[in-house]
C-alpha cells in the first residue's frame, strides 16, 4: 500500500455506510476482519464513514438532543453562567455565536486550492459547549450551577463515557485495519485513555435575514478537526459535507436513523502516515430558517504522548510522511491560527 499522497482513489457520490457491530460487541474476529478491510478501503479515500450498530441507543440519543435543545433555549445571561475563558485553555463551557472560526485553518493549508476559496472569509455561526471528563484537569470543566439546569450534568457527564464506549470500538476497528503490530496498537491505544475526549453540544440558529443572501455566510466553515477521529450525531436538518478528494467536490453526509458520522483528524493523518487522511469538512445552510442541532465527540490522544507515522507503516509505504509531534504543540499553534475570539455577542 501506498502513503495516501500518492494512491488515485475513485469518486465517492455520497459518504459509505459501515456496520461496526462486531467490534460493539467484540465477539466474532472474522466479522470484525472484515469490517476492518471495508474501513480500510471505504475511509481511506476521504477520511469519513457513516457508521451503524455503534451501540448509542436511539433513546440516549433522543434525550441528548432534547437535552440540547433545552440548554441552547436558555436566556443568554444563564448560559454565560458556564462561560468559555477568553483563550483557548481550558476549551469547556459555553461558547456564543462568532467565537471560532474553523475555516481560519484551512486558509493557511496549501494543498487543496478548493477548498482554499470554499473557506476563504467564511463567517461560522453556532453557538457550542463543551465538555470533557472530570479527571481531567488542565481542560477541566466549566458547568452550569445545577439550579440552571438541574440533571445537565449528570446526564452529559453519561453522555460523554457512552460514546467513549463507543469511540473505544472505532479505535480498535481502525488499529485492526491498519495492520499495525501488537505493539503498535498497544501504543495507540494507551494515546486515548478517555480522560481528554471533548463532547460538543452544538447550535446553529436560524440565519438572520441580512446573512442569507451573504455568499459567504455559512454554518460552519471547511476544515479538518485536530484530534485524531471525531464521532458525530446531527438533527434532521442535515448540512454537513465531507470533501470527495477524487472529484473536488464536496457530498452530503445524509442525517440517516441509526446512523453517526466519523471523520478522521489531523492527529490519526499522522498516525497512519497519511493512510487515513484528514477529512475536509464544513456546515452548509439546507433551510435558513430552522435551527440545526449536531453533537459530535472528538477523541484527540492525550497532549504529551507522542504522534508519530507508526513504523509498520512507513516501511509499507517506503516513507515517512510526518515529522513526530505532541498533540499539545500541534494543538497550540492551531489556537494561535484559529484565535479565539472574546464572549461579546447573543
Ligand atoms: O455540526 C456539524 O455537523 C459539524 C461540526 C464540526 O465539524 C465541528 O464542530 O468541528
Ligand atoms: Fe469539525
Amino acid at each position: 500500500m501506498t502513503s495516501n499522497t500518492e494512491h488515485t482513489k475513485a469518486v465517492q457520490h455520497e459518504v459509505p455506510i459501515i456496520d461496526i457491530s462486531p467490534f460493539v460487541r467484540g465477539d466474532d474476529i472474522e466479522a470484525q476482519r472484515r469490517v476492518s478491510k471495508e474501513l480500510a478501503k471505504k475511509a481511506s479515500a476521504n477520511g469519513c464513514v457513516g457508521i451503524s450498530g455503534h451501540g448509542i441507543s436511539a433513546d440516549l440519543l433522543a434525550e441528548a438532543f432534547g437535552v440540547t435543545k433545552k440548554l441552547f433555549d436558555l436566556p443568554y445571561t444563564e448560559k454565560m453562567k458556564a462561560p468559555h475563558p477568553n483563550g483557548p485553555t481550558p476549551h469547556r463551557g459555553y461558547s456564543g455565536t462568532g467565537r471560532e472560526r474553523g475555516a481560519a485553518k484551512t486558509e493557511t493549508e496549501e494543498w487543496n486550492d478548493v477548498a482554499k476559496e470554499a473557506s476563504t472569509e467564511i463567517t461560522d455561526y453556532k453557538e457550542t459547549y463543551e465538555i470533557g471528563s472530570d479527571e481531567n484537569k488542565i481542560q477541566y470543566n466549566i458547568w452550569l450551577p445545577d439550579d440552571v439546569f438541574p440533571g445537565f450534568r449528570t446526564f452529559t457527564t453519561k453522555l460523554y463515557w457512552e460514546m467513549h464506549k463507543t469511540a473505544m470500538s472505532i479505535l480498535e476497528a481502525l488499529i485492526s485495519s491498519l495492520d499495525l503490530t501488537e505493539e503498535e496498537a498497544d501504543n495507540v491505544r494507551k494515546l486515548h485513555t478517555g480522560y481528554d475526549s471533548q463532547l460538543r453540544l452544538a447550535h446553529y440558529p436560524p440565519i438572520p435575514g441580512d446573512r442569507v443572501t451573504d455568499p459567504r455566510a455559512s454554518r460552519l466553515g471547511a476544515h479538518t478537526d485536530w484530534s485524531s477521529f471525531t464521532l458525530l450525531f446531527q438533527d434532521e436538518n442535515g448540512g454537513l459535507q465531507f470533501l470527495d478528494r477524487a472529484s473536488n467536490e464536496f457530498i452530503d453526509a445524509v442525517p440517516k436513523d441509526g446512523v453517526l458520522y466519523m471523520n478522521i483528524a489531523d492527529m490519526f493523518q499522522r498516525i497512519s502516515n497519511g493512510f487515513y487522511p484528514s477529512a475536509l469538512h464544513r456546515v452548509i445552510i439546507k433551510n435558513s430558517t430552522a435551527s440545526r442541532y449536531s453533537i459530535p465527540y472528538f477523541v484527540p490522544p492525550s497532549g504529551d504522548g507522542l504522534i508519530e507515522p507508526q513504523p509498520s507503516r512507513v516501511e509499507k509505504d517506503g516513507k515517512r510522511v510526518y515529522e513526530p509531534v505532541t498533540f499539545n504543540e500541534y494543538a497550540t499553534r492551531m489556537f494561535e491560527t484559529t484565535g479565539y475570539a472574546k464572549q461579546n455577542d447573543k
